[in-house]
């Protein structure tokens, strides 16, 4: 099977370079600067002990030759409406295109493109990010990835992804519940970022605050309230779990968007919160503390475009 990692990236660098390493037939759809790094160190994965060094096969945009089987989405929302554009002639009748962001407006766009057959729901279950020498480093143990039709059907197409996707160094699941699972992500990460921004530390640091611990459960019950108005519900258990995690005291837990927010670089605004406020609207439900973590960040990524 022919697969195309669009990025390579923290996520894109990550799950394509474990498939390069077992053997898959796996090329990466870069930029230039990227392509240059790549060609020059050769796509490396550290951390937690290893030091993988790999030869990865990489096109630009513009000199993809004809469609491949399987597409990973790998980029962030400020990539997303040009990487549509660029791996576009990458599709063809039987490609299947599975994107890695956390969100949703990811679906949309695909499937407004490229239609609803071609595009199933994926989500990375990973804490990767790309170091000063623009390796994939390893920041914790987990890397799973989830994949399936969003109305959770399975055939043989389906199938031959995820054995395209198996035994490769990480856990694949092939779900017949992705799309409740991608708004349970969702709901996770919005919460966790929200804690974060409008807490100003980490989830412990936020939990020794008093309010704090009401604050996180009050993001928790926002973020969740969404989802079920969206009719995916995130279970009771799941929510205990999430109010868990996120008053955790002594929990050094930050999501990469508050890493980035903390560093003054770009950060998914849109696809993290504005999305999440805009369907918060569109269903009636107040979400006045995911709003101002919108407007936030969106002042965040004004001032980080400003400067650049
Ligand atoms: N990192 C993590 O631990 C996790 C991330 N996620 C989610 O996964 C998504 C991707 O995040 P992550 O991998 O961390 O992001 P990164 O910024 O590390 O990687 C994205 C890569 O996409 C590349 N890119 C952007 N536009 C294009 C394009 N048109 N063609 C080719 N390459 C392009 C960028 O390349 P360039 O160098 O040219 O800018 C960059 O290297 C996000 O939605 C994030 O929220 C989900 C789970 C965990
Ligand atoms: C919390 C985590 C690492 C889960 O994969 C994540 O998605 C992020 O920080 O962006």
């Amino acid at each position: 099977m022919r697969i195309l990692v669009v990025g390579a990236g923290a996520t894109g660098g990550y799950f394509g370079g474990r498939l390069l390493q077992a053997g898959r037939d796996v090329t990466f759809l870069v930029r230039p600067g990227r392509a240059r790094v790549l060609r020059e160190r050769g796509l490396r994965i550290v951390g937690l002990g290893e030091q993988t060094v790999l030869e990865p096969e990489v096109v630009l945009a513009g000199e993809i030759e004809g469609p491949y089987d399987l597409i990973l989405l790998t980029v962030k929302e400020s990539g997303l409406a040009a990487a549509v554009d660029d791996l576009a002639p990458a599709v063809g009748p039987g490609t299947l295109i599975v994107p890695v962001l956390n969100g949703m407006r990811q679906i949309d766009l695909l499937v407004e493109r490229f239609g609803e057959e071609a595009v199933l729901g994926g989500i990375a279950y990973v804490m990767t990010t790309l170091d000063d020498f623009g390796d994939v480093l390893r920041l914790a143990g987990m890397h799973r990835l989830a994949y399936g039709r969003r109305d959770g059907s399975v055939d043989e197409q389906v199938r031959a992804v995820h054995a395209a996707l198996s035994d490769a160094g990480f856990e694949t699941v092939l779900s017949e519940h992705v799309a409740s699972a991608m708004w349970s992500k969702w709901t996770f990460i919005a919460s966790l970022g929200a804690v974060n921004v409008l807490g100003g530390g980490s989830v412990g640091d936020v939990a020794a605050a008093p309010g704090g611990k009401t604050l996180a459960e009050a993001v928790v019950d926002e973020a969740a309230a969404v989802a079920a108005a969206a009719g995916y519900p995130v279970s009771a258990a799941e929510r205990d779990t999430y109010r868990a995690m996120l008053t955790e005291d002594g929990s050094a837990d930050t999501s990469s968007l508050f890493r980035d927010f903390g560093a003054g670089l770009p950060v998914e605004a849109e696809q993290i919160f504005g999305d999440l406020v805009a369907r918060a609207e569109e269903f009636g439900v107040a979400v006045p503390l995911l709003r101002a973590v919108a407007v936030r960040l969106r002042v965040h990524n004004a001032r980080t475009s400003n400067r650049a």
